[in-house]
This record gives C-alpha cells, sequence and structure tokens, in this order.
C-alpha cells in the first residue's frame, strides 16, 4: 500500500531523512518509532502530502504522492498529536462538518454511526472543549474516517492519554485494522508498537537502522537475556565481578544480574561454569527475550556510537 525509496527531507540544510526505503503492506499496521526529533513527523507530513520531499519517491496505492497529491489525499487520513478539532463545535457537528467539506452520501446517517462506534452518542451535543483528552483524540479518529480512508496515519495516538484511555485507543485501532483500513502510525512508547504493529521500522540519524516484525527485531538484533539471582548482596556482587567479561548489568537491591548472550546455550553454560567453579550459588535463573525496549535502546546506542566513531574518523 505504502512503497518509499530513498526519501531524503532537509530543512535549513540539517539533513532529517537521509534516504529511507520502506514498504508497507496493504490492511497492516505499522508503527514508526523513534527518539525525539528523529524524523518521524517530517515523514507522515510527506506521506500525507502535506510536505513536499527534496528527494526519493513515495507511492501509495501506486500513485505517486509528489505528483498526484489531490488523487492521494482521496485514499488517506491524518490525524495529529494536536487533536484537529475545532473545539467551538459540538463532536456532531465537528463530524458533520467534515462530512459537508467531503460532499459525502447519506452524511447524516454516517455521523450518526461514527458517533455510536465510538461511544460518543451521549455527548455528542457538547462542546468539544468540554471533552477529555481521550474523547478528543476519538472525535479526531472518528472525523478523519468519514472520507472512507484506505490509509489512516496516526502520528503518537496516544501521547498523553492516562492507562485506561490508551488500552481503548488501542482497540479502536486494532478494531479499525480488522476493516482492512491500513494503518500507519508513530509511536515513542514501545509497548504500543509491540502490541498493535505487524511491523515495526526505527529510524535514527535519518535512515532506517532496524525493521521487521515484533520478534524478527528481537531475534536478529538482540540477544537473548539471562537473569540471575542469588541469596545475597556479597554473591551478587562476587559474581558481577567474575563474570565482567559478559557485561553484566546488576540489580543490587534484587540481588540480580541480567547478562546478553549471542549465541544458543553455549554462553548460558559457560556461566554456569564460571559460577560453580567460583562456588557461587545461583538462587534462581530465568532465560528470556530481549523486550522491544531493550531492542530499541541497543540499536540506537550502537548506531549512535558508530556515528560518534565516524565522526572523529572524520
Ligand atoms: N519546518 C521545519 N523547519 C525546520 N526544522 C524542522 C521543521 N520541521 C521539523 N524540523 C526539524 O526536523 C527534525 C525532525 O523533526 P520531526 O518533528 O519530524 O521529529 P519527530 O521524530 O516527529 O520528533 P518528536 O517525537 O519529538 O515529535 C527536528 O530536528 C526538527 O526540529
Amino acid at each position: 500500500m505504502i512503497e518509499i525509496s530513498n526519501l531524503c527531507k532537509s530543512f535549513n540544510e540539517v539533513e532529517v531523512l537521509k534516504g529511507i526505503d520502506l514498504k508497507v503492506e496493504k490492511g497492516s499496521i505499522f508503527a514508526l518509532l523513534g527518539s525525539n526529533g528523529a524524523g518521524k513527523t517530517t515523514m507522515i507530513k510527506i506521506l500525507s502530502t502535506l510536505l513536499k520531499p527534496d528527494g526519493g519517491t513515495v507511492k501509495l496505492a501506486g500513485i505517486d504522492v509528489a505528483k498526484k497529491p489531490s488523487e492521494v489525499k482521496k485514499h488517506i487520513a491524518l490525524t495529529g498529536q494536536y487533536a484537529a478539532v475545532d473545539e467551538i463545535l459540538t463532536g456532531r457537528e465537528n463530524l458533520d462538518m467534515i462530512g459537508k467539506l467531503l460532499d459525502i452520501d447519506n452524511r447524516k446517517e454516517k455521523v450518526e454511526m461514527l458517533l455510536m462506534k465510538f461511544k460518543l452518542l451521549e455527548d455528542a451535543n457538547r462542546r468539544v472543549s468540554t471533552y477529555s483528552g481521550g474523547m478528543k483524540r476519538k472525535i479526531d479518529i472518528a472525523m478523519s474516517l468519514i472520507g472512507r480512508p484506505s490509509v489512516i496515519f496516526l502520528d503518537e495516538p496516544t501521547t498523553g492519554l492516562d492507562p485506561m484511555s490508551r488500552k481503548s485507543m488501542w482497540k479502536m485501532i486494532k478494531e479499525l485494522s480488522e476493516t482492512g483500513i491500513t494503518i500507519f502510525l508513530t509511536t515513542q512508547y514501545l509497548d504500543e508498537a509491540e502490541y498493535l504493529a505487524d511491523k515495526i521500522a526505527i529510524v535514527n540519524g535519518g535512515v532506517i537502522i532496524a525493521e521487521g516484525t515484533n520478534d524478527e527485531l528481537k531475534d536478529i538484533i538482540a540477544s537473548n537475556i539471562i537473569k540471575l539471582s542469588f541469596g545475597s548482596e556479597e554473591d551478587t556482587y562476587k559474581a558481577q565481578l567474575i563474570l565482567k567479561d559478559y557485561h553484566p548489568v546488576m540489580d543490587v537491591n534484587s540481588c540480580e544480574l541480567k547478562i546478553e548472550t549471542h549465541e544458543s546455550m553455549v554462553q548460558v553454560f559457560e556461566v554456569f561454569d564460571v559460577l560453580k567453579n567460583h562456588h557461587i550459588k545461583i538462587k534462581n535463573f530465568e532465560k528470556k527475550k530481549a523486550s522491544l525496549e531493550e531492542v530499541f535502546l541497543k540499536v540506537i546506542s550502537e548506531d549512535s556510537e558508530r556515528e560518534a566513531c565516524n565522526a572523529i574518523g572524520d
């Protein structure tokens, strides 16, 4: 549904996007992750025709976004971090206004159907200025659905929402995806990407540094993690010293060490052997896959280190 090739964009000589290549499958949920200022919103603006790229191509449903923006607009909807709703109007009036602008058939019915779907019927005649953050976000998404888009861009859809509203937004996004709409979202919440996305890409320094399904990212980039717990602080400190070549991360309070293992079980047995030889008893042992957060932090820090080394080399 979306094909991005060698996408570049600079602002005042600062290169924000330095050659992005991505593909998003029809009907899937795609999450773009990145730190503050990584270029996520810039990318969404280009994909949704609001900003012209400096180079590269973007095709949406096979249509070139730069060459035929008005064609592309018929297929897409954009909702932002800051709800684009008119606060003075009621929820119903907001939906009706967009319906009029888009000259939608059966507008009234469509508006009522969306109010019902988003559980906003009871509050439909209240001014949006009196809505909670979660309700504003709902009306924003409902407005974007009036034109029956095939792709919806959600820029940080749950930023600023409380945990309950986040969960209900997640449910709504899943339901939208089940109707066949392709969803492209940006987020800073790793659990959000982990829960929602069929595919995830991490943008850093203007390029995509990792891409894949949740499991692929964890498999390809991250190693497995072993968690060892000990009977005392003393043993934990000793184990940390003995295992220093494995770069353990220590949590003294819970007497735990976390170690990354890069190869199957071989390193796990090595660690056991070393501890046994030093007569340190392991109280508990757990082997788990890295979380997406661990993957994210690792690839970002490795990429930044590489950049720093390159800069020194230059
Ligand atoms: N119109 C503009 N003029 C100049 N610089 C801009 C403009 N828009 C964005 N930038 C810069 O481009 C970089 C990327 O911004 P962008 O908003 O795309 O990042 P982001 O990943 O969405 O960040 P955040 O997570 O903080 O929203 C930032 O350094 C920002 O200051």
